[in-house]
Order: C-alpha cells, then structure tokens, then sequence
C-alpha cells in the first residue's frame, strides 16, 4: 500500500510513542519520546520533499516544543493536530493521490467491503478510522452528504455511517429515503443520544444508532455480520423409504424450501455410504421395508460412532404406542404417522436439523471467541495432513500465544482481556483464507493451519497479522492499550507426523519468547 516505507515507519513509531502519552499524559518521558518521533518525520518530509507533511507537522512541533507542565489539556491539543498529519502521511504514502471528491481515505485496497461515513467533523473520525483499517474494511470520509452518498450508491457500498444532526434537516431525509429505496443499508450516529433522535433513526429505518465517541469493537461487531455475511449451509435431509410414491410426495414437500438439500434412496444397503457422503441433519427412515425393518437400519447406523447422535425419524403407518416405543428405544428420535401432512413433516425436518446443528456447533466452538475449539482445530489439522499427504502439498501449523496476557487481566480486567481474545479471534477470521483453519487453543493460546501454504508465505502472513494486531488499541475505562502475540511456526513435510508438528511449532513459539516477543520463531527444517 505505501511506497514510502520510512514514511510509513515513522509513523507508526509515532503514532505508538502517542499511545505511551494518551496513558500518562502527565509524564513528560514519554512526551519527550513523542516528540523524538514527530522530529524524526518531520525530518524524512523535508528530505523527500513532502511539503503538506512538513506543513501538517509544524503547529504540532510548534506546541510541543513549548511543552513545560503536560497534562490534558495538551494531550486534547495534540488530539486535534494529529489528524491533519495522518492525512497528509496517508497522502503521502498513498499509491495514487488522494481523491478530491472524499475529505479523507483509508484503507485504497480494492475489494475490501467500502464504508462510506458522513459527517462534518472529518477530522474527528481519523484515528477510529485508521483503526478500522486494521480489520479489512476501506473507508470514505465526507463532509458533502450528497457527494457521499452518491459515491456510497455508485460504489456499492456495504453501509454508510451518518452523523445525525439535532434536527434532521429535508435534504438529509432525502438522502436517507434514496439509501433505503436503493436498498443500501445506514447507521445513525450522534454526540447525542437521546431518545427523540433516536426515534428519528428508527422511523428513517437505521440499521442501528451509535452513541459517539464510536469505539472500534462496537463498529467492528456492527459492520462484520454486513460485510462478511455468515454462509449458512442449507439444512441436509436425507430419506430412507423403498416406496416410490412417498419418496414423491416427501420430495413434493421438502425440494422447493429454501434452505434445504434433500438425499432420496431406495436401497437400505446405501445407507452407510451416503451418510458418509452426504452427512445428514436429518434422516427419515421407513418403518415398514421389504428387506428389513428401519429398526433393524437404525441399529446399524447406531454401531457407527460418527453416526450415533444423527437424529432418525421414523415414517410409519404403525400405530401401536408398544411398538413405537420399542423404536424409540433403538435410537429413534421421533415417528411421523402416515399419511404424513406436509406441515407436519416439514416442522419436524426443520426442528430436528436445526437443533443437530446447534449441538454440532456447540461440540465444535469455542465459546468465547467462535473460533474451532481445541479438539476441532487438532481434527481440521491432522485431516489438513493427510490432505497434503495425498496431494503433495505443504501444510504449515503455528500456535500464537498473547504476550504477557496476565499484565492485561491484572491491570484491565479479566472482561477486558476476554475482549482482547475476541479481538484477536476476529481479526484472524478476517486476516485469513477461508481455507485456512483458526482456532482457539485454550486460555490465550491460538492455532492455525495454512493450507497449501510453503513457510515463507505462512510466515510473510503471519508477519503482517502480527504487525496489525500490535497496532490496534484496546480499550480500557480510562484509556487505550496494545497488545503483541509470538507465534511458532512449523511445515509439513519437514515434520510430517501430527505430534511431531505440534511439538516443533510450540518449540519455536517459546524461542520466539525467549528471544524477546512479538515475534515469530520458525521450526528448524526437522
Ligand atoms: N481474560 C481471560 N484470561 C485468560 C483466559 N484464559 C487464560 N487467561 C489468562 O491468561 C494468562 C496467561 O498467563 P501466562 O501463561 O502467565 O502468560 P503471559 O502473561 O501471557 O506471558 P507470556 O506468555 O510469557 O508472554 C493467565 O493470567 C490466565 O488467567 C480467558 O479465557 N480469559
């Protein structure tokens, strides 16, 4: 993204040695640091000739060299410079020059999920926006409401943020009704919060009302499931019955609801290699067949560890309580009396698969963070093995440990420091290919498995997310913190049993301790 790298360093060093001052902004150590920092930019803009840098940074020098007794009031002061500087390093640093048409740009990748926010006060979201930047979204900041909002519609925008006014005005009403017959989805924002303004956001359809000052975790948790929506696989269903005339009329059922993929077979001899393959939610099963009875089917299902929680529904003309009960007692989970009625058969398909879904779920989650539980990361990681066995492709393993996580708890909180592992979980998921597997390994410790990955890509990966993870500020009630991870990293084929790999990443991680943190430590070649 940038072409001037030292640019960009100094920056981020400064914005770091900020972060020191925004925690004690009494102790003039670290404003003497700060300052050292924004000397040294200030240095690289006039050696390359950055003249809005240079410009930008001066009533920010000008103020602090006059700096005696720091306290607040100076830190507010540095607050309201520092965004013009950030601007004027984005420009600088920026691929293309920074359009006219938004006040100010973050994030230029193409293809990441666009935010457009409308407000007055540009320079206020700045910070708050740079670190949007770190969980994948690209924004658009603009003080013209109308260019905004023609530019959100023409770009498709995933949402558009609007700082409401006390009173909303008819244009802003106007905007707003064109983003909602567009079908663009909005939020309100406001230094107020009360309830008529918020009654005003709910008539104009907001998708949600932000209270400001907007922390990152609270725009993040908003913008994710818009952007990134959850991919819910349609329910799997899947029927046993050797007569044709009811495999019709289930299929005349089920087939045209949304959400749902049925599997029909005749023969109870496929049962097993179709559960496998097609791996059910649900499996109705006739009572009454030639070659056997689908007690006799269930009991076989039954003996098969994979396959003894899959709900069995039983679809019968057998009325007798006795033998319905004897049934239930060999691994039935409900009977459907034929004839069956359509809406009988589609509630109980739906309430059998949704409730396996969630138990799947809860079996494989971890319930903090969302991310593959312990015992699923090691599953996804040995089946990600044989994978690249099978295939000859490489398969790299790294554990991520936070450092020093006990301070985090200690000072903040331990509610802090769950969100500072939720923080992380998420901006794995967002920093990682859908085919890579994340997972949460226990207490503060995270995996994961990059597929068909060699070291050097993993490790570049893992550099990159490690870099932007140590750049986003994690709030506490009466400030802002950072935090750093070290990973260990390890390959398949160099290690090539499951143990062995496990065993080489955790070595590397705590070289990558011991050489000091927030870094990470490779394997050696095995
Ligand atoms: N908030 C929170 N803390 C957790 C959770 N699980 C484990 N921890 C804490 O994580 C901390 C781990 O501390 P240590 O193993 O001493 O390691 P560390 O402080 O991270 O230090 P290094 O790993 O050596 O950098 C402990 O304080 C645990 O209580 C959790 O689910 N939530």
């Amino acid at each position: 993204m940038t072409k001037r790298r030292d640019i960009h360093d100094a920056w981020n060093e400064m914005v770091l040695a900020w972060k020191m001052v925004w925690q004690a902004s009494h102790d003039l150590e670290f404003w003497a640091a700060f300052m050292l920092h924004c000397d040294r930019l200030h240095g690289l803009a006039r050696e390359q000739g950055l003249v809005e840098l240079e410009v930008a940074l001066r009533p920010l020098l000008g103020m602090l060299a006059g700096l005696a007794d720091p306290g607040e009031a100076q830190k507010s002061q540095a607050d309201l410079l520092l965004p013009n500087v950030f601007a004027a390093v984005r420009d600088a640093c920026s691929l293309t020059p920074r359009r006219k048409q938004s006040d100010l740009t973050i994030g230029e990748n193409e293809g990441l999920p666009l935010v457009i926010v409308l407000t007055p006060e540009v320079e206020s979201m700045a910070e708050l926006l740079l670190q949007m930047e770190n969980y994948g979204y690209s924004f658009r900041v603009f003080s013209d409401f109308m260019g905004g909002m023609q530019f959100a519609l023409a770009q498709r925008a995933v949402t558009v943020l609007i700082d409401l006014p006390a009173q909303v005005d008819l244009q802003t009403r106007a905007l707003i009704r064109q983003a909602n017959q567009a079908g663009l989805k909005w939020f309100a924002m406001s230094q107020q919060g009360d309830f008529h303004l918020r009654l005003q956001a709910v008539r104009l359809e907001a998708q949600g009302f932000f209270q400001l000052p907007l922390t990152v975790s609270t725009l993040v948790d908003a913008l994710d499931p818009l952007a990134y929506p959850a991919r819910e696989e349609p329910y799997r269903v899947m029927i046993l019955d050797d007569s044709a005339t009811v495999l019709a009329s289930v299929k005349k059922a089920l087939e045209p609801m949304p959400n749902l993929s049925l599997r029909a077979i005749r023969e109870p001899d496929r049962v097993l290699e179709t559960l496998l393959d097609f791996s059910p939610d649900v499996l109705l099963l006739d009572f009454h067949m030639q070659d056997c009875t689908g007690l006799e089917v269930a009991k076989i299902i039954r003996q098969n560890k994979a396959f003894e929680s899959i709900p069995i529904v039983y679809l019968t003309s057998e009325t007798s309580v006795e033998i319905q009960l004897e049934a239930m007692r060999h691994g039935g989970d409900d009977f459907l009396t034929k004839p069956i009625s359509q809406a009988q058969l589609v509630n109980t398909v739906m309430a059998k698969a949704e409730r396996y879904r969630s138990l799947r779920k809860m079996m494989v989650e971890d319930s903090l963070t969302g991310l593959f539980n312990h015992v699923k990361t090691k599953a996804l990681l040995q089946q990600a093995l044989l994978q690249g066995e099978r295939q000859a492709l490489p398969v790299c393993y790294a554990i991520l440990d936070i450092d020093h996580f006990k301070r985090v708890n200690d000072s903040y909180g331990h509610a802090v420091g769950d969100r500072v592992l939720r923080t992380l979980a998420r901006y794995l998921k967002q920093r990682l290919r859908r085919s890579d597997v994340v997972g949460r390994y226990g207490g503060e410790e995270f995996a994961i498995v990059f597929f068909d990955a060699t070291l050097e890509q993993a490790e570049e990966r893992l550099n990159s997310i490690r870099e932007g993870f140590s750049r986003i500020y994690h709030a506490y009630d009466e400030g802002i913190f950072s935090v750093t991870f070290s990973a260990g990293l390890a390959h398949f084929p160099a290690y090539t049993h499951l143990m062995e790999l496990m065993v080489a990443a955790d070595t590397a991680l705590y070289a990558a301790k011991r050489a000091g943190r927030n870094r990470v430590g490779r394997a050696p070649a095995g």
